[in-house]
C-alpha cells in the first residue's frame, strides 16, 4: 500500500481523481471498456468532485458499482447513499451503466437477499478496474465493521452495523438521532473489494487519525478491516495532514 500525504483536503481530492483518471484512460485504451467501485460519505466529497471534472474519460464505457448501502432508506432520504452518488456521480457524467444498491430491495421489493443476489452476479461478470473507497472511524471499509468477514467469496453481503459506525454517521450529520441510524446494510465484501486490480483509498480529516494508523502501522487484522489494504499490490492511500497526524513514519 502505498501512503500519499496531500497538503490539504482539496489537494487529496485532486490528486486521488487524477491517479483514478490516469488510470482509466490507459484501461479504456487497452480494453476498450473500463469498470470501476464509487463510495459514499464525507471522505469522498473532494475525490468525486474532482473526479467528474477530469477531461478525456469516455464515460461511455464505464460501468460503475456501488459499494455499500443502508437497508430499508428510501433514496429520498438525506443519508441515502443511491442519492448521494446520483446527484455527485451519476448525474455529473455520462457513464454507461451504474448499478446501484438497493437497500429496499430488489426492486424496492424489500427481498434484500435478491437484491444482493443481482448485484453479486453483476459484478463476478465485470472485473473491476479501480476501486475509489474510504474508512470509517472504525477502520472499516464499505460496511464492513470489526469483526469483518475476510474470508467470505459473496461479492455483496447483508451486514450489522456497529454503534461506532452508527454513531460516526450521525456525527457526519445525516441522521437527526442515533436510532434514526439503520442497523443493517449491503455491503460489499472485502474479498469482493481486495479483488480490484487498482484500489484509490481518500481518508481527509483529523477524525480519521487513529484508524489511519490502525490500518497503515498495525497488523492485517479483521478488528481494523481497512488493514488489508497492506495486503494490496496496488492500494494508494491518499491522507491529508490531519489525518495523517498519528502516523510515526511521515516520510
Ligand atoms: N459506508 C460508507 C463507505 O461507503 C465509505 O467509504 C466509508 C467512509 O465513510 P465517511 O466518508 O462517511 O467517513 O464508510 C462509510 O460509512
Amino acid at each position: 500500500m502505498k501512503i500519499i500525504i496531500c497538503s490539504s483536503k482539496e489537494e487529496l481530492g485532486r490528486q486521488s481523481a487524477e491517479e483514478g483518471a490516469t488510470i482509466l484512460r490507459q484501461v479504456l485504451a487497452e480494453q476498450g471498456q473500463a469498470s470501476i467501485i464509487v463510495a459514499t460519505g464525507a471522505s469522498q466529497f473532494d475525490t468525486l468532485a474532482a473526479l467528474v471534472a477530469q477531461p478525456d474519460i469516455d464515460w461511455t464505457r464505464v460501468t460503475g458499482f456501488h459499494l455499500d448501502e443502508y437497508l430499508g432508506l428510501p433514496m429520498t432520504h438525506p443519508a441515502s447513499f443511491r442519492g448521494y452518488l446520483k446527484e455527485r456521480f451519476v448525474d455529473q457524467v455520462p457513464i454507461k451503466d451504474f448499478h446501484y444498491v438497493n437497500g429496499e430491495g430488489l426492486d424496492g421489493s424489500g427481498d434484500v437477499p435478491a437484491e444482493c443476489e443481482r448485484l453479486s452476479k453483476l459484478i463476478r461478470a465485470q472485473p473491476i478496474d479501480v476501486a475509489f473507497v474510504g474508512i470509517g472511524e472504525n477502520g472499516h471499509l464499505a460496511f464492513n465493521d470489526p469483526p469483518a468477514d475476510f474470508e467470505t467469496e459473496e461479492p455483496y453481503l447483508i451486514v450489522e452495523l456497529d454503534e461506532d459506525c452508527r454513531r460516526q454517521q450521525l456525527g457526519e450529520g445525516w441522521f437527526d438521532s442515533l436510532d434514526a441510524v439503520p442497523r443493517e446494510a449491503i455491503s460489499m465484501s472485502i474479498r469482493q473489494i481486495m479483488k480490484s486490480r487498482h484500489i484509490i483509498c481518500s481518508v481527509p480529516d483529523e477524525r480519521k487519525a487513529q484508524a489511519v494508523r490502525d490500518v497503515v502501522e498495525g497488523p492485517v487484522t479483521n478488528q481494523v478491516p481497512a488493514s488489508i489494504l497492506q495486503e494490496h499490490s496496488n492500494a494508494r492511500l491518499y491522507l491529508d495532514p490531519p489525518s495523517a497526524s498519528l502516523l510515526e513514519n511521515r516520510s
